[in-house]
């Protein structure tokens, strides 16, 4: 699935001036299955986008096409479908249940797909070095160990599309590595295409497509 945006500009940015190569408010498509970084500083709207991508916001000018459908012409059903099986997303806020323990966070969604065994599910918490907290509250977890865990349960279920809103904000470089790999990884099995914001310039050595806002 393609996803063409056609001169999006999100309503608290309009009239704001933007640069040629900039997404807003001019024409760019995210070809099935590649790899874009988009970076930007604070306030030039990362979070909008993906909001906008997920279907949560429709607060902008201007058209999303996934494919030849228009975002603003899905029923609320199509969302879910679409949710479940084409777009997967990790947002800054994570949405993870602090009273439930990091394995019961991750069943409630397992348990719906049934897209991974427990055995894949230890496997991806230990590559990313969570295994040891599976029993703990998430509520008492480290915000990195929160977007370890966030990250995992994004990666339980098919996708077309994963977006991930600065995802690895609190990890240290080693664990942003292991953990941008096993997205890459799951993103490879499948065909499917990612879409990452980032503040920084530190994800500039992988291969992903730099984009920005
Ligand atoms: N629901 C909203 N209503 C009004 N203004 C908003 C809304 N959401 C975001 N904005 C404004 O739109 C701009 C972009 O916000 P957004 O959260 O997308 O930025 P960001 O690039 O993700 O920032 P950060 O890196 O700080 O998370 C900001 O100026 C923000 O104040």
């Amino acid at each position: 699935m393609n996803i063409f945006l056609k001169n999006i500009v999100p309503a608290p940015l309009i009239g704001k001036v933007f640069e040629e190569h900039s997404i807003w408010n001019h024409a760019c498509c995210f070809n099935a299955g590649e790899y874009y970084l988009i970076e930007a500083q604070s306030g030039e709207g990362k979070s909008s986008l993906m909001a906008f991508l997920y279907g949560l916001r429709f607060d902008y000018s201007g058209v999303i096409m996934l494919d030849d459908v228009s975002i603003q012409s899905l029923s609320l059903s199509n969302w879910i479908a679409y949710r479940q099986s084409k777009i997967a997303a990790v947002f800054q806020t994570l949405s993870l249940f602090d009273g439930l323990t990091l394995m019961e966070n991750i069943q409630v969604k397992n348990e719906l797909t049934a897209f991974k065994t427990e055995k894949e599910v230890d496997e991806m918490l230990g590559t990313l070095g969570v295994l040891a907290h599976k029993n703990q509250k998430v509520g008492t977890l480290s915000m990195g160990q929160k977007q370890r865990v966030a990250i995992v349960r994004a990666l339980c279920q098919p996708f077309e599309w994963i977006l991930l809103d600065e995802p690895f904000s609190h990890l240290d470089q080693i664990n942003t590595g292991l953990a941008l790999q096993l997205i890459l990884d799951a993103c490879a099995a499948q065909n499917a295409g990612l879409i990452l914001t980032s503040l920084g310039d530190e994800l500039e050595a992988y291969p992903l497509k730099t984009l920005r806002l």
